[in-house]
Parts: structure tokens; C-alpha cells; sequence
């Protein structure tokens, strides 16, 4: 569907949004009708995320994380927006594609182990099985499913089953199983959310290095702030927008050693519209109606009205002739 932005854009001879992005959201809504009620889970939401990226999600509940997650995997359809992932439109997807996206495209880790294994397999055969499904000859698949757990650390488990698996190994198979079919993207919803810190930081480090090892785009999907240490690019959803992003950077210092920068960046929407974070709209009480100012390098936000500071007895003694600068309320 082509929105009024995208022929503003299209009729300004500008290339379109996200047009080199492998995964385009823009201008995403997602209303849900619940007893008669509108819930707008996803309120124009834009992401772009490049081929070989390594991105996480994260959002206090009810953010639209997992709305979001199911537009992108294809289980759900947006009321309105754009949803491009490679050359896949997921407005337009008929149920046949729509299978064909999720088996050639995708990759699925999700937070219960049950919906990523199957109990009564081996760790094996739960890898090799979506080749099964996509046709693949016994023995070519059995040496992709023992080539991946191996690289995933998890070679030592090929013969057992989920059941005599630790969660930390379980979740490792299952990145195994998501990527069985050589998908250009892996999706993972919470696949820490089972797991304590320790084992947490494994199987992230485990999706950081399919990132790095076989250069397939990872999208990480969290309540988990702390995600961002492991990942590239930390982008955060509230009340179904993004709102910022934290990006890392690995900076050489003079004396040839390496250290990694954070950077905070807000996300200023197709519509002009940006999020202050909550803690500076507190310290400086910016609520309602704000002052916007143009300077040459940036653009400056000031409360409405000053905040007016009580007059103590030496201003009180001040004599109006002295030329007193104070300007309490002319602002
Ligand atoms: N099927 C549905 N019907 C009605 N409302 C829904 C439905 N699914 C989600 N919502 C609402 O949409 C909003 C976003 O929900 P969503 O599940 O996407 O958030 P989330 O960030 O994934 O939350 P959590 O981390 O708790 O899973 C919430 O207000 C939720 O109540």
C-alpha cells in the first residue's frame, strides 16, 4: 500500500524510505478491537534494520513487541502501513507465500522451548527436520543439523532430547533449528526470558555469533534492557513507536586499544515527531506545551513557562535602579 508520504516522497524524486533496508516497517499501526474497545497496539511505527545486522527490540510490556514480532514473521497483518522484509511484501502476501516467507525467509526462536522443539526428537533430528519439510536429502541434512550444533557449542548434545537438555542448551538447538534452512533473518521473541543471567548471556552470545559467523540478520525481541551489551544496535519500542536507540561502537584509543562506545540517540519519526526521554522531561517539568527554538547547529526545547524561582530576602533588597537582569514570567 502506498502511503501519502510515499508519493510526497516518490513525487519529490527522493528514494524511498528504507529502500536499501532489508527489513522496512513504516508508518506501522496495528489496531486490535477488544469488547467493542480500540487498542492501538502499534501507533505508526518505523524500523529499518540493514542486511547483516545484529538488532534488539526491547519495550516495557505492552510496548507492541510482540505485536510487532508477529507483523514481521508473518502471522499477523498491520491495519495500515508498509511491512517489506528482502523482497517480501507482507501487505500483499498470499497464504501460499505466507508459508513459503516463514520456511525460505525466516528463522523463529521463541521464548518456550516447546513451541521451538519437538520433545520426542533428538536435538538432531528437531535441526534436521525443517529440511525434511523443505525436501532435503537424509544425509545432507543430518550433516547441516551436526555442522550447527556444533558451531552453536551444542555437538555434544546431537542424541539427546529436549527433556534431557539444560534451558541454556535448549534455547542454543533451538537457534539451531531456526536456522536450519539458511533463512536471511532470525527472529528471536524473549529467548532469554526462561533463563538466568549467566546462561542468559550464553545464548545471546550464541546469536551474536551466527551474526558474525554466517552473517545472518538477527532481530532480538525483549523486555530486557541489558540485551543491548550484546548487540550492535538497541532499539526501544514505547507505546508502539520507537523512541530511541542506543548504538555501539568499537573505538581504537592512541594506545592501539580497543573499548566500546554507547551513544543515545531519540528517533525523530517520518512526521517530525520525537520522544523526550521521561527523565528530562521530569528535571526540566516540559509537559504539554513546549517552546521550540532553531539554533544553527540544533533545535532547542524549553519549558513554557520559566520555572519561577522564590524571590529570597537579599533580592528583596536589591533597589529596582541597580538594573536588576531577573526576568521571572516574561519568557
Ligand atoms: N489480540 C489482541 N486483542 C486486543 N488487544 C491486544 C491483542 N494483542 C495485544 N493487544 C494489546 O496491544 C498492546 C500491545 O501488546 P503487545 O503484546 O504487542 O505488547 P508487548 O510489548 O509484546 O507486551 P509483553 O512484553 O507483555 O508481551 C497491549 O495494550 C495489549 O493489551
Amino acid at each position: 500500500m502506498t502511503t501519502t508520504l510515499d508519493r510526497l516522497t516518490e513525487k519529490a524524486g527522493a528514494p524511498a524510505f528504507g529502500q536499501d533496508a532489508l527489513i522496512v516497517c513504516d508508518s506501522l499501526v496495528r489496531i486490535y478491537q477488544a469488547d467493542g474497545i480500540e487498542v492501538q497496539a502499534l501507533q505508526g511505527l518505523d524500523l529499518l534494520v540493514d542486511e547483516g545486522e545484529l538488532v534488539a527490540i526491547v519495550g516495557a510490556s505492552g510496548s507492541g513487541k510482540s505485536t510487532l514480532l508477529a507483523v514481521l514473521s508473518g502471522l499477523d497483518v498491520p491495519t495500515a502501513g508498509r511491512v517489506r522484509v528482502g523482497p517480501w511484501d507482507l501487505m500483499a502476501m498470499t497464504p501460499a507465500q505466507r508459508v513459503a516467507y516463514r520456511r525460505e525467509m525466516v528463522g523463529f526462536v521463541w521464548q518456550q522451548t516447546a513451541r521451538n522443539l519437538v520433545p520426542y526428537l533428538t536435538a538432531t533430528e528437531n535441526v534436521a527436520l525443517p529440511l525434511a519439510l523443505a525436501g532435503t536429502a537424509r544425509r545432507e541434512r543430518t550433516a547441516r543439523a551436526t555442522q550447527l550444533l556444533d558451531l552453536l557449542g551444542v555437538g555434544y548434545c546431537a542424541d539427546r532430547r529436549p527433556g534431557q537438555l539444560s534451558g541454556g542448551e535448549q534455547q542454543r538447538v533451538a537457534i539451531g533449528v531456526a536456522l536450519a534452512n539458511s533463512p536471511r533473518v532470525v527472529f528471536a521473541d524473549e529467548p532469554t526470558g526462561e533463563l538466568d543471567t549467566a546462561t542468559s548471556h550464553e545464548v545471546l552470545e550464541c546469536l551474536r555469533l551466527v551474526n558474525r559467523e554466517l552473517g545472518t540478520t538477527v532481530v532480538v525481541v525483549t523486555h530486557d534492557p541489558g540485551v543491548s551489551e550484546h548487540v550492535q544496535r538497541t532499539v526501544a519500542i514505547r507505546d508502539g513507536r520507537t523512541s530511541s536507540e542506543v548504538v555501539r561502537r568499537t573505538q581504537t584509543r592512541d594506545d592501539g586499544t580497543e573499548h566500546v562506545v554507547a551513544e543515545e540517540f531519540a528517533m525523530l519519526d517520518r512526521a517530525g515527531r520525537v520522544q523526550l526521554p521521561q527523565e528530562y522531561r521530569e528535571a526540566l517539568e516540559l509537559s504539554g506545551r513546549v517552546r521550540l527554538a532553531l539554533e544553527e547547529s540544533h533545535v532547542s526545547v524549553w519549558p513554557d513557562r520559566p520555572r519561577i524561582q522564590p524571590r529570597t530576602a537579599s533580592d528583596e533588597a536589591v533597589p529596582e535602579s541597580t538594573g536588576s537582569s531577573r526576568q521571572e514570567g516574561t519568557r
